[in-house]
């Protein structure tokens, strides 16, 4: 006998293994969606390979899968005709733990058994949860165009062995050990059940072959009959007409091809013909992918070419910002050999993406008009991608903007930006938004007080991005989108009359006090015209950053960029403002002076340079009045 070769796993299998095996044990069937999933992946690549190359165009190529139960010895073996794997596949594919997805499985793990199950299929843990339902795992491989095949084994514990072994033909073999917990899928019944459930639209044929009992009349006994069956409809289902399929259709394959086990929100089926031929089927998931924010997110979208898998892991499919759709193109007129170069620039391809984006984005319009509260749901998940569209999907950008939701000044919940446009009033110039900070730091920044006075709406955008995409936002439809917290905004609320003008004046002198006793920490001092019951407030000048937005690019490492300075407001009818117009420039003008600045400042939530001084001030002043 061959001296086995006994081969530790490293660290982390072991450990996504004790993982797997106490914190998915409610779901123990989903073992068999991921090998059949492992043996379907294994058939695509073989058959893109005799397809492409040359050397393996020869190459037998009968694709299916074959589950054998042996009932007697509590046996379920997983047979394909796929590509296989060799001796060091064997090491590096099933020891050890090569995608940087898997070590972001295990830190995601919650331990909630039902939450974990959902998050293995996302993160590609599928051969390990095998170690469910088996004491001991045989892999039995021949990689395609190799003479060798090798037998892998494992009880799952510490390691595994590797020895040489036999196999006519290439593909892999995976024989599973069943224990206890795996007796009950030692079944055809069951077996039947499971496949339909979760394999049913693999595009390969899965064969069951079992002893069937059946009724012998003459001898008036059942006899035990060896038999094969297809076990599932093995139709790549989105080929088929809308009006084939049935709800359940669509969501059984969303859920075999996207590993959630929950029911997509909703999907949009098209066919074209025409100058392309192409089939897209895209799904949004309920709950975004946990990868959605991560760099090295999972694509969603699989590229088939005339029925065959080409690959899924183009991100050029859809736009970055898409990356939550699930789903398939399938296309008639790109080539079968069509490289992940090729793909960058390939017309064909733009032309499908460019149509897809347009239909995912007119079907998310429909049902924002149609199904509002679904449209909700679709929203609270997808709103933050959405606006990354905005920045970067410039042809799109009228769409997107219909379809974004607005926290606002005006309305509970959510509003969209048609909504807002029927509720300005007569004399209302454009539409206001303010950004930089969190959502109770914006409600009350004084900014908004003239609004309010006004009953002017106002869209709080608190999402750390929205500064970034809004500014580059100057138009929604005819109207202006406007900050409020940029200077040239308050142009809007000016009031010309003869009697602001000699306020205006009057106010001159104090306002060069307040400059030359704050220096150059301000760019400017004014008279502001959006304070109601504040003293003042700080605003930017139109291209420059906020100043949240300076200490975001400065967190970022941007230190020696010369920050702006910002423009400091003041309110001319607020009783500390006219006491100081009177008052003679002694120090504790001065101090006031700080003081209104600083009070601004922390508003926006800006940490201030010198807080011992600040309190220093505010002792003085609070000496006085106590
Ligand atoms: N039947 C098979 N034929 C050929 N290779 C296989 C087979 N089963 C598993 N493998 C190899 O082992 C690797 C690990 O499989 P595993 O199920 O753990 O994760 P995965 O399939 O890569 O991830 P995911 O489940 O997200 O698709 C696969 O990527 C593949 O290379």
């Amino acid at each position: 006998m061959e001296a086995m070769a006994k081969q530790e796993f490293q660290t982390e299998v072991s450990q996504l293994l004790q993982l797997i095996i106490h914190s998915l044990y409610s779901h123990p069937e989903i073992f068999l969606r991921e090998l059949i999933s492992n043996s379907s992946d294994a058939l695509d690549k073989l058959r893109h390979l005799t397809l492409t190359d040359e050397t393996f165009k020869n190459l037998p190529f009968d694709p299916r899968i074959a589950l054998g139960l042996d009932e007697e010895k509590s046996t379920l073996t997983i047979g394909d005709t796929g590509i296989g794997m060799n001796e060091e596949d064997l090491i590096s594919h099933l020891g050890t733990i090569a995608r940087s997805g898997t070590k972001n499985f295990l830190n995601q793990l919650s331990g909630d058994a039902k939450k974990d199950s959902n998050l293995i299929g996302q993160f590609g843990v599928g051969f390990y949860s095998a170690f469910m339902v088996a004491d001991k795992i045989e892999v039995v491989s021949r990689k395609a165009g190799e003479e060798l095949a090798w037998r892998w084994t494992s009880d799952g514990k510490s390691g595994f062995d590797i020895e040489p072994a036999e196999r006519d033909v290439a593909g892999t073999t995976i024989i599973l050990h069943l224990n206890d917990e795996g007796k009950q899928y030692a079944n055809s019944w069951r077996l039947k059940e499971v496949v339909k459930k979760y394999s049913n639209h693999i595009a390969f044929p899965i064969f069951l072959t079992y002893e069937k009992s059946e009724w012998n009349a003459e001898e008036k006994k059942s006899d035990k009959v060896l038999t094969t069956e297809q076990v599932n409809a093995a139709s790549a289902l989105w080929r088929r007409s809308k009006s084939e399929l049935t709800d359940e259709d669509y969501k059984e394959l969303y859920k075999s091809i996207s590993g959630d086990s929950n029911d997509p929100l909703f999907w949009f089926h098209t066919k074209a013909e025409g100058s392309l031929e192409y089939t897209t089927l895209f799904y949004i998931p309920s709950k975004a992918p946990l990868d959605l924010y991560q760099a090295e997110y999972k694509v969603g979208v699989k590229l088939y070419v005339k029925r065959v898998f080409i690959l899924d892991d183009a991100k050029e499919l859809l736009p970055q910002y898409l990356r939550f759709v699930r789903g398939i193109i399938d296309s008639e007129d790109l080539p079968l050999n069509v490289s992940r170069e090729i793909l960058q620039q390939n017309k064909v391809l733009t032309s499908i993406r460019t149509a897809s984006v347009k239909k995912i984005l007119t079907e998310l319009k429909n049902i924002s008009l149609n199904q509002p509260e679904k449209y909700l749901e679709f929203i609270q998940e997808y709103n933050r991608p959405l606006k990354e569209g905005l920045y970067g999907d410039y042809a799109n950008r009228e769409a997107l903007l219909e379809l974004i939701r607005f926290k606002s000044t005006a309305v509970e919940g959510l509003t969209s930006l048609a909504d807002v446009k029927t509720r300005m009033q007569g004399e209302q110039k454009s539409i206001y938004y303010i950004t930089g900070g969190s959502e109770s730091l914006l409600r009350t920044s004084p900014l908004l007080e003239i609004y309010k006075k006004k009953g002017l709406e106002v869209l709080i955008l608190d999402d750390e991005i929205d500064e970034i995409v809004f500014s580059g936002i100057e138009k929604y439809g005819e109207i202006d989108l406007k900050a409020v917290n940029k200077a040239s905004t308050s142009e809007d609320l000016k009031d010309d009359s003869p009697e602001a003008k000699d306020e205006a004046e009057a106010l001159k002198p104090l306002l060069e006090k307040l400059k030359a006793t704050l220096g150059d920490r301000v760019k400017d001092v004014r008279a502001s015209v959006r304070l109601a019951d504040s003293p003042s407030c700080i605003v930017s000048d139109e291209e420059e950053p906020s100043l949240q937005m300076q200490q975001m690019l400065r967190a970022m490492g941007q230190k020696e960029i010369p920050l702006p300075k910002p423009t400091l407001e003041i309110n001319p009818d607020h009783e500390i403002v006219k006491k100081l117009l009177a008052r003679p420039d002694d120090a504790i003008a001065q101090d006031a002076a700080w003081m209104l600045f600083e009070q601004a400042l922390l508003m926006e939530g800006v940490p201030l340079q010198d807080p011992a001084a600040f309190v220093q001030r505010l002792n003085r002043v609070l000496s006085l009045s106590v």
